[in-house]
């Protein structure tokens, strides 16, 4: 008896899931993954399941990855201090060679790794391939001071062909966000900035025209009191984000950024999910109640 009420349960998670499989089928989805959610192997392969799971049910899943913790790890192996001003890391030279080698080099591959192991699906690009990304150097606004950051960009331009050849062709692009940098007059400087990669995941969403963004990092979602955990923000429009933006902290920044801006950029809804509950995009995506924190736009559509 337990046993037909068990496959009975199954047999509803997955008539559940219909309404979004029909939804979400042949739409892009652009889903960030943080370095701070990659906290172990199981993690890791369980995201890879939950990619080649939304590839095989029709929707075309983009994965652009962090590595911030990878790369603040390599830099104390070398010997180079991590420095972070409004939750951006501030790049040398040495910390973008560094900051490429990682991303590009190390936590990418990993991924392409881990999703292959389901069959030939992911290729690896960073934003320097097929001029994906183009970006510009940015700094920052701290306690209302300008700050420098070095070799930070922000995406200014997105040629996106890269990615919709290899989802033409059936597979799933893994992004890392190295970006060639441009000059005022658009030519390339033979330059590469470092891209915080919620920004440029906000940024590709937005190319992309993305039925939603979904950025996986190591909280349960927005917190309106941070560190309260009671005070967990299930769902806000663009309005009430933007309203609470100048409060936020650390790497809660680009991220709300991000969100804010793919939601202001015509994405329907971006998402804030805990990457280290196993398969939360699965749980996102699928179920009724959804987990962690929705943006979405405001009601009069501003
Ligand atoms: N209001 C807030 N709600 C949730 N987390 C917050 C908030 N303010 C700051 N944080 C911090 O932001 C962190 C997530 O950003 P970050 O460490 O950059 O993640 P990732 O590597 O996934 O990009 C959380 O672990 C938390 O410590
Ligand atoms: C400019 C800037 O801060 N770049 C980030 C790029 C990696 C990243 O964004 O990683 P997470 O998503 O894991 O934080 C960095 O150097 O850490």
């Amino acid at each position: 008896m337990n046993t037909v009420i068990a496959a009975q349960d199954k047999a509803e998670t997955l008539i559940e899931a219909l309404p979004w499989i029909q939804r979400f089928a042949g739409t892009t989805m652009v889903i960030k993954y943080g370095g701070n959610a990659m906290v172990n192997e199981d993690l890791r392969r369980a995201f890879a399941e939950d990619i080649v799971f939304l590839h095989h049910v029709g929707i075309r899943p983009v994965v652009v990855h962090g590595g911030g913790p990878q790369i603040s790890s390599m830099l104390q192996r070398l010997g180079i201090e991590s420095e972070f001003k409004g939750g951006l890391r501030v790049t040398t030279p040495e910390t973008m060679d560094v900051v490429r080698m990682v991303l590009t080099g190390q936590v990418g591959r990993e991924l392409v790794g881990l999703i292959n192991s389901h069959g030939p699906y992911a290729v690896g690009l960073s934003g320097e391939d097929g001029g994906l990304l183009q970006a510009t150097r940015t700094g920052t606004v701290v306690d209302g001071v300008e700050v420098d950051l070095g070799l930070v960009g922000e995406v200014v331009g997105v040629n996106p062909a890269a990615i919709l050849d290899i989802l033409e062709a059936g597979r799933i692009p893994v992004i890392s966000t190295v970006a060639p940098e441009i000059d005022d007059d658009g030519d390339g400087t033979n330059q590469v900035l470092n891209v915080n990669a919620d920004t440029a995941a906000a940024a590709l969403a937005q190319a992309l025209n993305a039925s939603k963004l979904v950025i996986l990092t190591d909280v349960e979602g927005l917190y309106a009191n941070w560190p309260d955990r009671s005070s967990l923000i299930s769902s806000l429009t663009a309005g009430q984000l933007r309203a609470m933006l100048p409060q936020l902290e650390s790497g809660m920044i680009p991220k709300m950024t991000a969100c804010l801006a793919a939601v202001d950029g015509g994405v329907e809804r971006a998402h804030i999910v805990d990457g280290r509950l196993a398969h939360s995009m699965l749980l996102e995506t699928f179920t009724t109640a959804g987990i962690g924190t929705q943006v979405v736009p405001n009601e009069d559509g501003s």
